[in-house]
């Protein structure tokens, strides 16, 4: 059987060499380390974490992030066995230790017999006769590779720096302060007229919220991000703010051709518009709220806004070095190059971010290349999953935007937003009226049941394993 070529062991490469070999498959893993560095990576070792320990919440009922451990486990992940095998005391977090976790995972890949390691840098598109690449080269993609991406795919097919508008739930928005309604209620190509959620400020609500931006502490760029470009007409609103205090105003704050449906005689001085970030309609991004304030920080700022004093943020702003690709243009269902499919994506580098949703894309890379390779059906998870609905994110789920400014499609953690909604449960099992924190712990909790219900089934009728060792 000819291999699968995965370039890159990283988070998601590692995870996708495993999942192929077990399933009978060999795999040729590429990594460039040692022989080639990143700014990030310290050591030789797969799947090194080039920052935190954490690998955040494990609680798979409440939380998105630990309902994907739960995926991952079921999945046989080897990124999560040697995670379990190697945690340190975190409270209800997964942290671990990180040079036993990475030998860990480096000693299982070495010790495979389907498994071959090779230390070289994939400088360039991999040959034609590979008819089978996962490339999973991360956030720091070696230049020359990024380059050669960059020719096969346009222009605007990969960025090397993400500029994060925040992102909350619809839900969390108070729609009695706010309205519905597109400037100058231009319907637009496929828009109603009443596209964006308009959040209204007075004078005296603008002047205070100008002065905690500037007061704010920022987020330092890391020593090797300092020749980050601030993009044209894309600058951190903290910078717009420091350079005059009416520039938002004339920028993404500007009121013109809004009118409050609620209070229709007094027009706003400052309005800050939210648009629809998902097509579910779950989640809005903050228009032109590019920033790289602290995250405690943005919490307080932004929930000056009026309308936004409980917003739940499903994403923080932020600008980074960061190489991903425009996915939901570019690939397929199944993480594949629409214009070359013996290339698939996985990890970082297709537009998720973390440890575990980078270890998730490289789990579902790796299902789908070895069932391709094996002649087997492996559709995608249900987009009721965490890893379905982290897919449907990258492959589908986000509404593209060709725009000025910094691409619609950015990074994102799974999180509740990107999972199709679901009737919460109106009482508790004594029939009591559930309010509050209550309702939204079982509306989770029906998520979570949910989903841990589908993947089981889901997982059940993927390629079989078929390593005897196991
Ligand atoms: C500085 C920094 C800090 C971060 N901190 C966190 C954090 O604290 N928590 C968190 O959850 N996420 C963090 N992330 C985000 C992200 O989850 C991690 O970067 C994660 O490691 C991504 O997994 P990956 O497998 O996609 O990429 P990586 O783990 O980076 O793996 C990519 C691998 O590809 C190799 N490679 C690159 N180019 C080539 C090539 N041409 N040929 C061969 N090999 C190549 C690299 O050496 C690397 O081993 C951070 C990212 C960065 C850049």
């Amino acid at each position: 059987m000819q291999p699968v070529h995965v370039i890159g062991g990283g988070l998601a490469g590692s995870e996708a060499a495993w999942q192929l070999a077990r399933r009978g498959v060999p795999v040729v893993l590429h990594e460039m380390r040692p022989v080639r560095g990143t700014d990030a990576h310290k050591t030789q070792d797969l799947a090194e974490l080039v920052c935190s320990n954490s690998f955040r919440s494990d609680d798979a009922e409440q939380n998105a992030v630990g309902l994907l451990h739960a995926e991952l486990r079921d999945a046989g992940s080897l990124i999560m066995a040697s995670a379990d095998a190697h945690q340190v005391p975190a409270g209800g977090a997964l942290a671990v230790d990180r040079d036993g976790f990475a030998a860990a995972v480096t000693a299982a890949l070495e010790a495979h017999p389907l498994i071959t390691i090779q230390r070289e840098e994939i400088a360039g598109l991999p040959p034609e006769d590979w008819d089978s690449v996962i490339v999973a080269t991360g956030p720091l993609t070696s230049p020359a590779l990024s380059q050669a991406i960059l020719e096969a795919t346009g222009e605007d097919a990969l960025a090397f720096f993400d500029a994060i508008a925040p992102i909350l739930h619809f839900d969390s928005v108070d729609l009695d302060t706010c309205w519905f309604q597109s400037r100058y209620d231009k319907p637009g190509p496929g828009g109603s007229g009443k596209d964006y959620i308009n959040c209204p400020m007075d004078k005296a609500q603008y002047e205070a919220f100008i002065d905690a931006l500037i007061a704010a502490p920022k987020a330092e760029f890391k020593e090797w991000e300092e020749n980050t470009p601030y993009f044209d007409g894309c600058l951190p609103i903290e910078v717009m703010a420091e350079r005059g205090r009416e520039t938002l105003r004339h920028g993404p704050m500007k009121p013109m051709g809004l009118t409050n449906a609620h209070k229709p005689d007094q027009k706003p001085y400052a309005v800050v518009q939210l648009r629809q970030d998902n097509a579910l309609g779950t989640l809005y991004n903050m228009v032109g709220f590019q920033t790289k304030l602290k995250h405690g920080a943005q919490l307080e700022v932004f929930r000056m806004i009026p309308g936004l004093e409980d917003a739940v943020f499903a994403r923080l702003g932020g600008l980074h070095r960061n190489t991903f690709l425009n996915s939901p243009k570019l690939l397929d269902g199944t993480l594949r190059l629409k214009s070359r499919p013996a290339l698939r994506f996985a990890g970082q580098v297709t537009g998720c971010e973390g440890y575990v949703e980078s270890a998730s894309v490289g789990c579902m890379a790796g299902l789908f290349a070895a069932a391709e390779r094996l002649g087997e059906a492996c559709p995608p998870p249900p987009e009721t999953t965490a890893m379905g609905a982290l897919l449907g994110h990258i492959t589908g789920g986000h509404i593209l935007r060709d725009e000025p400014g910094p691409r619609s499609f950015q990074p994102m953690n799974v999180n509740f937003g990107l999972f199709p909604p679901i009737e919460a449960p109106k009482t508790d099992e004594d029939g009591r009226r559930l309010k509050g924190k209550d309702k939204t712990r079982a509306k989770k909790l029906a998520m979570t049941r949910r989903a841990r219900a589908d993947f089981g089934r889901w997982i059940a009728g993927t390629v079989p394993v078929r390593d005897a060792a196991e």
